[in-house]
């Protein structure tokens, strides 16, 4: 199954627009793991076991375990979901983008290594950089477009002049991926749910595409908003899924023992907001 076809099937199994971002952080670990980075592995394990039947995806970020040096553990933690939850694709957060020769040994980092079935990743430096990824024909490449930050606007916003119709660059980037540059057909972009208004521009602009959509939970995007901004209009599912990614309001729910539990709690309630936003007839 390629990344697309595993988003649709994960979707309908488990009934789940929510995706549970992996973002650990030792200072927020419960109890004796508290501020100890070699239970990075067995945090992330208890909250994948807790929300698996729960989600169409597991977004890992791969900074978070970088700066603890524990790609080790990033490695253990990508070989756990694929044994305990094989339908749920994993999206790794890397955001890479560089010259095409070193992008080759990012994708292989990614697709590879860590065995994502998608990986996100920054447009700014061109097509160059993103080809590289596409050359794997199964895997997801999904593309910063609209970025849930307020200094997304700094660039995303601006218009360019040389572009007919000068749209802004979001705007441009996503017209791009819905075409001349999704040659594996695996395409996806990126929208903050920060900003609906501009979910509902790129949907329109690249209507078949998968949308990861983070900024629901801690930066406060509305979640009613973002289904309703985001919904593909296709109530048979068959093209351009929205992946609704939620880190921390997941992760650190409790900060006690019972943290998986909480975190489950967390996820259910998200994932019946997310799907009480579908429109009547999905
Ligand atoms: O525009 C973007 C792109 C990526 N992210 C990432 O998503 C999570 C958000 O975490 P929360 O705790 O749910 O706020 C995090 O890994 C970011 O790197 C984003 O926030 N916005």
């Amino acid at each position: 199954m390629n990344f697309i076809q595993q988003l649709h099937a994960a979707e309908r199994l488990n009934d789940s627009l929510l995706c549970v971002g992996l973002d650990p952080e030792p200072s927020k670990f419960p109890g004796a793991w508290k501020n100890d980075p070699s239970r990075i592995y067995d945090f992330c394990a208890a909250i994948v076991d807790a929300t698996k039947d729960l989600v169409i995806a597991f977004k890992p970020q791969i900074a978070y375990f970088a700066a603890n040096g524990a790609e080790d553990q990033l490695e253990r933690l990508m070989a756990h979901i694929k044994r305990v939850a094989p339908q749920v694709p994993v999206i790794l957060d890397a955001k890479r983008g560089d010259i095409g020769s070193t992008a080759e040994q990012y994708a292989r980092e990614a697709f590879v290594r860590y065995q994502a079935d998608a990986v996100t990743l920054s447009p700014f430096m061109g097509f160059d950089t993103i080809e590289p990824y596409l050359r794997y024909p199964d895997k997801g490449v999904i593309v910063l477009c609209r970025t849930s930050n307020p200094g997304g606007s700094d660039w995303q916003n601006q218009r360019l002049a040389d572009v007919p119709g000068q749209p802004r660059l979001y705007e441009h980037l996503a017209a791009q991926a819905q075409s001349a540059w999704n040659t594996n057909g695996q395409l996806a972009l990126v929208v903050g749910a920060t900003f609906p208004g501009e979910i509902a521009r790129v949907r329109e602009l690249a209507p078949t595409l998968p949308l990861l959509i983070p900024g629901i939970g801690a930066q406060g995007g509305d979640a009613d908003a973002t289904v309703k901004a985001g919904w593909r209009g296709d109530a048979q599912g068959t093209t351009g899924p929205i992946i609704v990614s939620s880190s921390r309001a997941v992760l650190y729910a409790s900060a006690g023992d019972d943290f998986a539990a909480a975190a489950r709690r967390v996820a259910q309630q998200t994932r019946a907001q997310l799907n009480a936003a579908k429109p009547r007839s999905a």
